[in-house]
């Protein structure tokens, strides 16, 4: 039925109010009236049309992403937005592209690393899009391990030029996003060499393709690394191979702010800590962790709009069969998802906090806050994106068999998004970067330098590891501070469990390598208190809307509670809980379920995502689910004729054949 809110019964059980929520999600008013903007501009404009990526060639779908990039800059140019209106239209677009790295990486890159003069020479260009960037890392041999990049660049003296040279096969720059068929320039990291000597890893702005007729500069080879897993999917973006013979640059392309290379040939480094090279990464990984709300709340909106519209079994005395939402195994898989959405918004708004508050430091010449920043963007992109990738395939069975076609949008969601693990550094890696942070920090306990930020509470870990939770029934744990409690002492027990043991080891690498399964794990119960302590601290702030801080309450200790069910073992296993305390969590977890049910609907409408930002016939607004699935199935190209291309060719014959043997 057109027209008709199937939903509308589902969204009359609502006890909050859902604008208020709205405002909470997308972080401000202000923010909201952008994104609902430009969301509407981008849904109501066929020439962002999205539906039929899946039935697309690579060329025809890499063309048709050309052209969707050059409409958004024409609008963006014809409605003179602003940078965020811009931003939001660009992301709302949805549609991995080049323009991603050049304004996410290629353009942060030349900020965070160029001097005053090269930001006034490539910014302006690039903001322009008259030329067109990349960031130019990984290799075909060396990712995680940036140090063992082999792309040498060496400084000529005699012309006051690097020289860059790509050595071996494995020194091959290899994935880079954009770079395969469009960019006209990267920001290329390479081993400087000055005077036989190897000073590491630097960024250099190297132009690849000229300017007028976009054919590779000489010396220079690049091209598209080839399909990726998923069929339209990450397929949009050129990744790309690149290798360089001897290409020659002029000395001023080397990103100077970190340090510098002379007319003579003297290497200088500047008063910054030289980590600030891996600055770009930082500033994305902070940005991932905003991502993965968004992507792991559009997967749990499709998922709860469809668990309501869904009925399976339970039709007694002609009452219609049970909606699957009210299903307690459906609830305890989705509801935690739906919670976890919320909980990676506020971490990634408190994170944005954080990183520019880094930012300012460095400005001042303040680095006390880098390995802070760093721990903590790596610690939560490894946790949020795994999370996420996780998430969105439960929502996929939680939708049943309809999640798995791709009009459910599901598929391409996924496979559009699991990649996050691996780039921008590998998950299990980046934990490792964490755990080196908190062993440090429990080294340094004994020296008095007090731990801060959100190692603090390695400060009271003497207290922490005799601690007893005191949570008696299951209301108790309720209470934001027996949470708290718990989650510190189980963190602080994992870390100095790891310490302890990596003291029995002569060579400390040595050790940290044997033990790196439990340092992972540490790293990770670290990680979690941190969402945990934000998602309380959120709601320490003034939050107007009938019931929209109540509701969050219930989500942040369904958040809390899940995991401490989840991961039990551990906390019985550092005794900071007894076994009767942690099924009294799980008591109160479906109590939790409960008061969430009848706002469901309401919490993923908060959301305020637009039909077409979600692509999906099961997560319609209106709930329209069966009429739309069938009317889909028709559209497919299989479907243009009856009688398909290949069959009188192949399956006629065979036909015929059997018929024969039928009558022998
Ligand atoms: C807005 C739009 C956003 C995004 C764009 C859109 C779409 C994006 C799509 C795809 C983009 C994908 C792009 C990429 O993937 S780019 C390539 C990313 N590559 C990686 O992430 C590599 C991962 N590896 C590393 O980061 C490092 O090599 C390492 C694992 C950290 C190890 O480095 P190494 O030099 O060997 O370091 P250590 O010896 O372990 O540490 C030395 C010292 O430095 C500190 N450290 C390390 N990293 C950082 C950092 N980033 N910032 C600050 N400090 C850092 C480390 O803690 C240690 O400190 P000590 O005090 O212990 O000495
Ligand atoms: C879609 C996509 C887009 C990308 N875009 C870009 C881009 O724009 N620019 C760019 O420069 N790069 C890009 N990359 C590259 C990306 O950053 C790297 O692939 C990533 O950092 C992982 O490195 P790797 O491939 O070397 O993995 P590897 O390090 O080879 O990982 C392989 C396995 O080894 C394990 N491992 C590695 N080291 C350790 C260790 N020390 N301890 C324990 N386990 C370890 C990992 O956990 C993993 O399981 C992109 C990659 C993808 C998939």
């Amino acid at each position: 039925m057109e027209g008709v809110d199937h939903l509308a019964f589902e969204r009359n059980k609502a006890q909050f109010d859902v604008d208020a929520m709205k405002i909470v999600w997308a972080g401000s008013s202000h923010a909201l009236e952008v994104s609902d903007r430009m969301s509407r501009l981008v849904a109501s404009d066929p020439a962002f049309r999205k539906d039929n990526r899946a039935m697309l060639g690579r060329k025809e779908l890499f063309k048709n992403t050309l052209r969707k990039a050059a409409y958004a800059l024409k609008r963006i140019i014809e409605l003179r937005l602003s940078e965020e209106e811009a931003s939001m239209l660009r992301s709302f677009v949805d549609e991995p592209a080049f323009t991603d790295l050049h304004w996410g990486m290629f353009v942060p890159a030349i900020k965070g690393q160029g001097t005053e003069e090269q930001l006034k020479k490539w910014l302006p260009l690039a903001q322009k899009m008259q030329i067109i960037g990349c960031y130019a890392q990984t290799e075909l041999g060396h990712g995680s391990n940036v140090q063992g990049l082999e792309t040498t660049v060496t400084f000529d003296p005699k012309t006051d030029e690097f020289v860059i040279h790509s050595p071996t096969l494995t020194s091959s720059k290899w994935w880079p996003g954009g770079l395969g068929k469009i960019s006209t320039h990267a920001v290329v990291y390479g081993r400087l060499i000055t005077d036989g000597q190897d000073h590491g890893v630097h960024g250099f702005i190297v132009q690849l393709r000229s300017l007028d007729d976009h054919l590779p500069l000489p010396g220079i080879t690049v091209g598209d690394i080839g399909m990726k897993f998923g069929n339209g999917a990450y397929n949009t973006m050129d990744n790309g191979v690149l290798r360089f013979d001897h290409v020659r640059i002029p000395r001023d392309q080397m990103l100077m702010r970190v340090s510098r290379v002379t007319r003579e040939g003297k290497y200088v480094q500047s008063n910054v800590p030289r980590q600030l090279v891996y600055g770009t990464m930082v500033y994305v990984r902070q940005t991932i962790v905003s991502d993965a709300s968004t992507a792991l709340s559009r997967a749990v909106c499709i998922a709860t709009r469809y668990s309501a519209v869904r009925r399976q079994f339970g039709a007694t005395g002609g009452n219609p069969e049970s909606q699957v939402i009210d299903y307690k195994t459906q609830q305890a898989r989705l509801f935690p998802l739906l919670a976890s959405a919320y909980a990676f918004r506020f971490v990634g708004e408190w994170l944005k906090w954080l990183y520019t508050d880094v930012m300012t430091r460095l400005q001042a010449n303040d680095f006390s806050t880098l390995p802070e920043a760093h721990a903590c963007t790596a610690g939560l992109k490894s946790l949020t994106t795994s999370a996420t990738s996780d998430g969105i395939e439960e929502c996929r069975k939680l939708c049943g068999g309809h999640g798995y076609l791709c009009s459910s949008g599901l598929p391409e969601l996924f496979a559009v998004y699991v990649p996050t693990c691996t780039y921008e550094g590998d998950n299990i890696v980046l934990l490792l970067q964490v755990a080196r942070h908190l062993m440090k920090t429990i080294s340094q306990l004994g020296s008095g330098k007090k731990p801060v930020g959100t190692v603090a509470y390695m400060g009271r870990v003497e207290q922490l590891m005799e601690s007893r939770s005191d949570v008696q029934k299951a209301e108790d744990w309720l209470n934001p501070s027996a949470v708290l409690g718990a989650f510190e002492a189980r963190a602080a027990r994992k870390s100095v469990a790891c310490a302890k043991n990596l003291s029995k080891f002569s060579n400390p690498e040595e050790g940290f390598l044997e033990l790196s399964n439990d340092l992972v794990e540490a790293a990770r119960a670290h990680c979690q208190l941190i969402v945990v302590s934000k998602f309380i601290d959120k709601l320490q702030q003034d939050i107007p809307g009938k019931g929209v801080k109540q509701l969050l309450e219930v989500l942040c200790s369904i958040y809390a509670l899940f995991h401490l069910h989840k991961h039990l073992g551990d906390f019985l296993s550092t005794g900071c809980i007894t076994s009767k305390q942690g099924s009294l969590a799980n008591d109160q977890l479906r109590s939790l379920y409960s008061q969430v049910r009848p706002n469901a609907i309401g919490l993923v409408d908060a959301f305020n995502y637009t039909d077409h930002y979600l692509s999906s016939i099961l997560g319609r607004y209106d709930g329209n689910v069966y009429p739309k699935l069938y009317e889909e199935a028709w559209k497919d190209p299989l479907n243009d004729s009856v009688i398909p291309d290949g069959f009188q060719e192949y399956i006629r014959p065979m036909l015929k054949q059997q018929l024969r043997n039928a009558r022998l």
